[in-house]
């Protein structure tokens, strides 16, 4: 086991040390607490900030905030890891995309961190990599691979989505799962494949059980009826109910930095919970309506969210309806289902985040107000000159209101944006228990 990082045998409690690159809001952080590991994350590394922001406020650690690209062999050494955790951003792959594949400079990190295995003194024993259904047939897969034979890895590929572990939600994933020798996987038969199935996830070392999990729309429609309900995953199960709050914490939020009255006695004066704000537009559903993948609370299965979410209609995630027709679908005019966005605590809970998973709330109405568009500064300073920024004055009133109101919007594609880039807990916790096993 020369030059082989392994913890130290005379304290075998000794955490994993493990590093998670393009940690984002902390997806794979989770899995691996999930996945009740003795791991440590020993650094995260993600260069957009409102991902750190998230990250801090739920974990207490701010991920290294720079681009990977510029981290050297000696930085990656200092670590010592045994672990790395890698979700590359998927745009380069997509299959609505370009392309471009590694030729596409947001695959340049990705690809120069890999090659800095062969620099390293002392490289990773265990790899993870997550990404997008078109990865494995990308030239960047094919350089992935060879980097890792070379560097004496044995790998184990997966494409597996939620549904196949009981979540109503369909989200493929392309999953590369790699070992250096002499480490090696619970089921050696499944090495250098590209399995469709959990399998080797569950104990099942038998090649005439994947047999069985073929790819046949009769098999999908089984995996369908085992899923939960989507009524599960619902944060309001009626539309009286009010969603929004429970994701956005509003525990420490500051207080209105200019002293205005609260609105409806809500801290911040945030009405996050609005269910108005939820609600599809009719022109919308007019517009886009047979393009709409519609779902309702006793389906068993919905499409994936994308980061566009709510800015977007078209093929960015299902919608929900309130009001059940007496035929579901297309069947009934959709303009009186009571089509709503799912919420993104909803989004977050099918994507099996825990309950403890929370956007912070923390920016002060100055820095939000920064971030605001050019217009909003101009009414800014029309208040300044002509208003005076008295907060009981009816303009001052009508404004911070404006604000808050786009503000609340940001704060809401925000969030759906960095869901609809993470990853499913429920996918990614078996599949690192599966890789850790028997190396532990
Ligand atoms: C697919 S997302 C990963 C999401 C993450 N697994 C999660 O659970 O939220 C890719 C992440 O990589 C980050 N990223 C992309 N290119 C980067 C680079 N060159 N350096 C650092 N971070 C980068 C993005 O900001 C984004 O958060």
């Amino acid at each position: 086991m020369e030059n082989l990082l392994l913890p130290n045998p005379k304290h075998p409690d000794q955490p994993w040390r493990v590093l998670e690159f393009y940690s984002g809001i902390g997806g794979m952080r989770y899995s691996l607490t999930k996945a009740g590991l003795n791991a440590e994350i020993v650094q995260a590394f993600d260069i957009n900030n409102k991902a750190n922001d998230v990250y801090e406020f739920n974990f207490g650690h701010r991920p290294y905030q720079g681009n990977i690209q510029s981290l050297t062999a000696a930085d990656l050494d200092s670590y010592g890891a045994h672990a790395w955790l890698l979700s590359p951003p998927c745009q380069p792959y997509t299959r609505q995309g370009l392309q471009k594949q590694s030729n596409d400079p947001r695959a340049f990190s990705f690809l120069n961190i890999l090659e800095l295995i062969r620099d390293i003194s002392r490289p990773p024993v265990m790899l993870f990599v997550e990404n997008v259904v078109g990865f494995e047939t990308s030239d960047t897969h094919s350089r992935m691979l060879e980097i890792l034979e070379e560097a004496n890895f044995v790998t184990q590929e997966f494409i597996l989505t939620p549904l196949q572990f009981g979540v109503p939600y369909s989200r493929p994933r392309y999953f590369c799962l790699a070992k250096r020798k002499p480490l090696c996987f619970q089921s050696p038969l499944f090495d250098n494949q590209l399995l469709h199935a959990p399998i080797p996830l569950f104990g099942h070392a038998d090649k005439q059980v994947l047999c069985e999990h073929d790819q046949t729309q009769e098999s999908l429609d089984k995996l369908i009826q085992s899923c939960e309900p989507i009524e599960r995953f619902l944060e309001l199960k009626n539309p009286s109910q009010q969603p929004g709050s429970s994701l956005i914490d509003t525990t420490n939020a500051p207080a209105d930095d200019f002293g205005a009255p609260e609105e409806d006695g809500k801290r911040d004066g945030h009405d996050v919970s609005s269910l108005e704000q939820y609600l599809v537009p009719l022109e919308l559903i007019e517009r886009w309506g047979s393009a709409m993948d519609i779902v309702y609370p006793d389906s068993q299965r919905c499409c994936c969210f994308t980061k566009s979410y709510y800015r977007y209609v078209k093929g960015t995630g299902s919608l929900l309806a309130t009001i059940q027709p007496q035929k579901k679908g297309k069947a009934s005019s959709l303009k009186n289902q009571g089509l709503r966005y799912f919420t993104p605590r909803e989004v977050a809970n099918l994507h099996s985040f825990p309950e403890d998973f929370h956007f912070p709330q923390h920016i002060s109405l100055r820095q939000r107000f920064r971030m605001n568009s050019v217009i909003e500064k101009q009414n800014y300073v029309a208040l300044l000159l002509y208003g005076g920024f008295n907060s009981s004055t009816n303009l001052t009133k009508t404004f911070l209101k404006r604000l808050r109101r786009s503000d609340c919007a940001s704060v809401m594609e925000y969030s759906y944006a960095l869901l609809g880039n993470s990853l499913s807990i429920a996918v990614v916790a078996p599949l690192l228990r599966y890789l850790f096993a028997e190396s532990s």
